[in-house]
């Protein structure tokens, strides 16, 4: 799959959220950090503004649910509208369910992995997913720094998904940049959020288009691209 850019409102203006989707026309996707101020330690927004970004917007809504108990309340993202809904198995009670249930309601069901969490144990998961997210930083926060320890878990995780023949897609958060992009294009990555590159720079569309370009140059000569 060609990469793909999911620019992360945290980022942006929250009083003018329309204008700040509009400014970044063009991208895959938005990304909405939803914070709950206990599974990490901020507080942002919640469904009332998901459903009105959603009316405000045709870029499709990738909602990034950081908050307890999301077995009960990542169903109505879905059900806001949101295309994509991930929620973070360190949270989750019953992950296959709730994917399911995320799927059942037409959106496309994700599961995100902190830094420490290992993706080994939820390989037999991975067929219930249309998205896996490895947050490469502590999830809670924008503008923080890439972990470039993450890389190997981004190779394995790769590796997982061929060996299974899965089309789910990998998605990375935290910390990319033109800086950091390509490497993580090359170690089998093709979703990126990008929050302070995207929202930082002067024009925000244009800093869309030059991510996904470094990222589609990098994947064309990873390894692994050819192995499908
Ligand atoms: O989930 C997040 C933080 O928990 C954000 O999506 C992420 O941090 C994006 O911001 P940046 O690109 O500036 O790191
Ligand atoms: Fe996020």
């Amino acid at each position: 799959m060609s990469p793909q850019i999911s620019p992360s409102i945290l980022s942006a203006d929250f009083a003018r959220l329309a204008e700040e989707a509009e400014a970044v026309r063009g991208a895959d996707w938005l990304h909405v950090d939803v914070m709950d101020n206990h599974f990490v330690p901020n507080l942002t927004l919640g469904l009332p503004v998901v459903e009105s970004l959603r009316k405000s917007t045709d870029i499709p809504i990738d909602c990034h649910l950081m908050i307890e108990d999301p077995d009960r309340w990542a169903p109505q993202y879905a059900e806001a509208g949101a295309g994509s809904v991930t929620f973070h198995v360190e949270a989750a009670a019953a992950p296959v369910r709730l994917a399911r249930e995320i799927r059942s309601l037409g959106a496309r069901a994700s599961m995100a992995l902190k830094p420490a969490t290992p993706v080994e144990p939820y390989e037999d998961l991975l067929p219930e997913l249309d998205m896996l997210l490895i947050m490469t930083v502590e999830p809670g926060f924008g503008g923080q720094s890439f972990l470039d320890i993450m890389l190997p878990k981004i190779r394995r995780t790769r590796q997982l998904i061929d060996r299974h023949g899965l089309q789910l897609w990998l998605q990375l958060d935290g910390g990319i940049s033109a800086e950091t992009i390509e490497r993580c294009a090359d170690a089998g990555a093709d979703v990126f959020v990008a929050g302070s590159a995207v929202y930082g720079a002067d024009d925000p569309a244009e800093a869309v288009r030059r991510l996904r370009e470094l990222a589609a140059t990098a994947t064309d000569s990873a390894p692994w691209v050819h192995r499908h």
